[in-house]
């Protein structure tokens, strides 16, 4: 037993050794090939990475459990079965007796995470473009198809899941050419599941995908493309080396904050990080430079030597929150370790704003931006996860601007919306908006256009994605304001559609609106926490909703408390909350005096956590089932 155990660990040891003595050989720029592997969400990417890493014996089929993903790091990721960051990972492949660097950089497919993909892309040559067999195109193969066009990398069209009996390859390759001009013969058919046809795949990405034009001679210039916070090294930067060569102990410069590192440690993913004497011209890997905050490590920065300044490259946008949230603690006396607790998930995720926030009915809290719902839902779920604190999460709020006679105020929380009496200030509220596209089979086009119309759609437009046999396809798209999107519209499209509609959507800027805000009196006072901004159309229908979920969730009290939606003075909706006497001491007669007691304290203790709104007590944790849904 023991010399088993003993011998299985030998070999771990000596694999390891081998090809970390592979990955410090140097590779010059013909023998690397930089990629990302891009599709609709769920079509099989993080399978592909996987059994390309398996293929190349980076990983070994053992090391992992089974359905495990290996570049989904994140317990999320694990639960929900969706990559939330991009990942990187460097294999070493051999063909025709010459060793090759592959870096894959794996990319989300929510398009909450849509800034995730250009980002990883932009150190990419190449793409795989990965289409599912039995589903087709859909919308989000549509925006990420284009997003690498843009930036001009190759793309290989890789047909996944044909094992399935469903798979319909032949017809699929067909729709790639009529909608992105592909030509069917350069698809390539593979299922990722079992790893039939994947070793075309390397092929393909050897032949196809150019090296990265790089220059070993030229001065060093290093695009920082993502970076992680590590607790006793500082910043780690995923860098990819434009031209020069990147070694430990190199004195270089930030472009951006023009502030100076030393390279402690550097090295390539692999996929977990395996140090190198040297990144050289076309790499992609991590560097460790003593940054202390990650504020220091600005994406889309580029790094070059002290003393030989380059001219920065092109950045990226930077990610723009789409949906506001105020975050409080279900406890109001954590507010510092919630705080503390977002701090450090951020760190992680540079995508998220913070502020801090406080009302009178929750306390202490911040305000959160995010990309999107799923990003919101998926960063509360870290913040459980990682740092067990519960939290209370509001209404999610998009950004409108309130244009002034003089100035224009951006306002992502209710609270600072101007209330009706102060409208006669304001010129013009204008709301953000999207433009949307939607591919679904032609027989639910008329449920789909009436969904989109009830959500406020305007410019509805459609034409024929591809037509074989009786299942034709249909492109719709339209301009929506993205605040119909942020709530339950993704579920209402998938359930209206029987699951076959996929929907992608990209900023349209912003337009005049008639919004209004809604605010919700308990026993005549209003609880800020609870406001909204609606849309004039909407008012009754939302208004009625939240006072009766209100009614269901808010405990009675020793008197009747009237539950209403206001729009400045105008009542919306009401509901009566009756009157109820919570007598803890019935049924304890006579000689029970110790037990009363007991009881009467204990009711006092739960009245400490209570909140008082006017003259109704609240415990903190009816929010959070007032707003968790
Ligand atoms: N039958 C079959 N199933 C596959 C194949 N490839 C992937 N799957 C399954 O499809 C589902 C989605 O695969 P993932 O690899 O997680 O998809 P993804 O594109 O990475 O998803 P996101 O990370 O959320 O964007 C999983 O249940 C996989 O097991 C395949 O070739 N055949």
């Amino acid at each position: 037993m023991l010399e088993c155990w003993r011998r299985a660990c030998l070999e771990v040891f000596q694999r390891n050794l081998r090809s970390h003595n592979a990955l410090r050989r140097e590779f010059s720029s013909s023998a690397c090939r930089n990629f990302s592997i891009i599709a609709h969400i769920d079509h099989g990417k993080s399978t592909l990475a996987d059994r390309l890493l398996e293929l190349t014996g980076t990983i070994d089929k053992k090391d992992r459990g089974l359905n495990q993903q290996v570049l989904d790091k994140l317990k999320v990721e694990r639960e929900r079965g969706i990559t939330v960051k991009a990942q990187t990972a460097s294999m070493i492949h051999t063909h025709e007796g010459r060793k090759y660097l592959l870096n894959l950089i794996d990319t989300p497919g929510h398009v909450d995470f849509a800034w995730e993909v250009s980002r990883s892309m932009a150190a990419c040559q190449g793409a795989l473009l990965l289409v599912d067999a039995t589903q087709g195109v859909q919308a989000q193969s549509i925006s990420v198809f284009h997003i690498a066009k843009e930036r001009g990398l190759t793309i290989i069209p890789v047909l996944n899941k044909i094992d399935l009996p469903a798979a319909q390859p032949e017809i699929i390759a067909a729709q790639m050419q009529s909608t992105f001009g592909i030509n069917p013969e350069d698809c390539l058919h593979i299922s990722a599941k079992s790893g039939k046809g994947v070793e075309k795949v390397l092929d393909a990405i050897l032949a196809r995908i150019p090296p990265p034009r790089a220059d070993a001679n030229a001065p060093l210039k290093a695009l920082l493309f993502d970076s992680s916070y590590d607790r006793y090294r500082g910043v780690i930067s995923l860098v990819n080396v434009q031209s020069g060569v990147l070694r430990k102990g190199d004195k270089i410069a930030s472009c951006h904050t023009r502030k100076k590192y030393d390279i402690i440690d550097l090295g390539i993913m692999h996929p977990e990080e395996v140090s190198t004497t040297s990144l050289r011209p076309g790499q992609v890997g991590y560097i460790a430079c003593n940054m202390k905050e990650s504020s220091e490590a600005h994406i889309g920065d580029t790094l070059h030597r002290v003393g030989s300044p380059v001219e920065s490259m092109p950045g990226f946008k930077p990610a723009k929150a789409m949906v506001y949230a105020g975050v409080f603690p279900v406890d109001s006396n954590d507010f510092p370790k919630l705080e503390e607790s977002i701090k450090r998930l951020t760190l992680t995720d540079r995508s998220v704003e913070v502020t801090r926030e406080s009302s009178t009915a929750l306390g202490q809290g911040c305000r959160l931006g995010f990309l999107g719902t799923l990003h919101m839902e998926v960063f509360r779920q870290r913040l459980e996860d990682e740092y067990n604190s519960s939290v209370i999460i509001t209404a999610p709020t998009v950004p409108y601007k309130v244009v002034y006679r003089d100035r224009t105020v951006m306002v992502s929380n209710p609270t600072d919306f101007p209330d009706p009496e102060a409208m006669i200030k304001v010129k013009d509220i204008q709301e953000p908006i999207v433009s949307t596209t939607i591919i679904v089979p032609q027989e639910y086009l008329g449920e789909m256009m009436d969904l989109c119309y009830t959500h406020r759609a305007e410019d509805l437009d459609h034409r024929y994605l591809d037509i074989s046999g009786d299942s034709a396809r249909i492109i719709l798209t339209c301009i929506m304001p993205l605040s119909e999107i942020v709530t339950d519209f993704f579920d209402k499209l998938k359930s209206r559609s029987s699951g076959f509609a996929s929907f992608d959507y990209e900023d349209a800027g912003y337009k005049a609106s008639n919004l209004s805000k809604m605010t919700f009196l308990l026993n005549g006072r209003p609880v800020d926490a609870l406001a909204l901004i609606v849309h004039r159309t909407a008012e009754q229908e939302v208004g009625r909703a939240w006072v009766k979920k209100l009614h269901k969730v808010i405990p009675r009290q020793l008197f009747e408390v009237p539950i209403q939606a206001a729009v400045g003075r105008r009542i919306i909706a009401r509901e009566t909350l009756s009157a109820y006497r919570a007598d803890v001491t019935a049924g304890l007669y006579g000689g029970h005096y110790e037990r009363k007691l007991k009881h009467l304290e204990n009711q006092k203790e739960s009245k400490k956590k209570m909140k008082k709104i006017g003259t109704v007590e609240l415990p903190q944790e009816a929010f959070y089932d007032i707003l968790k849904t």
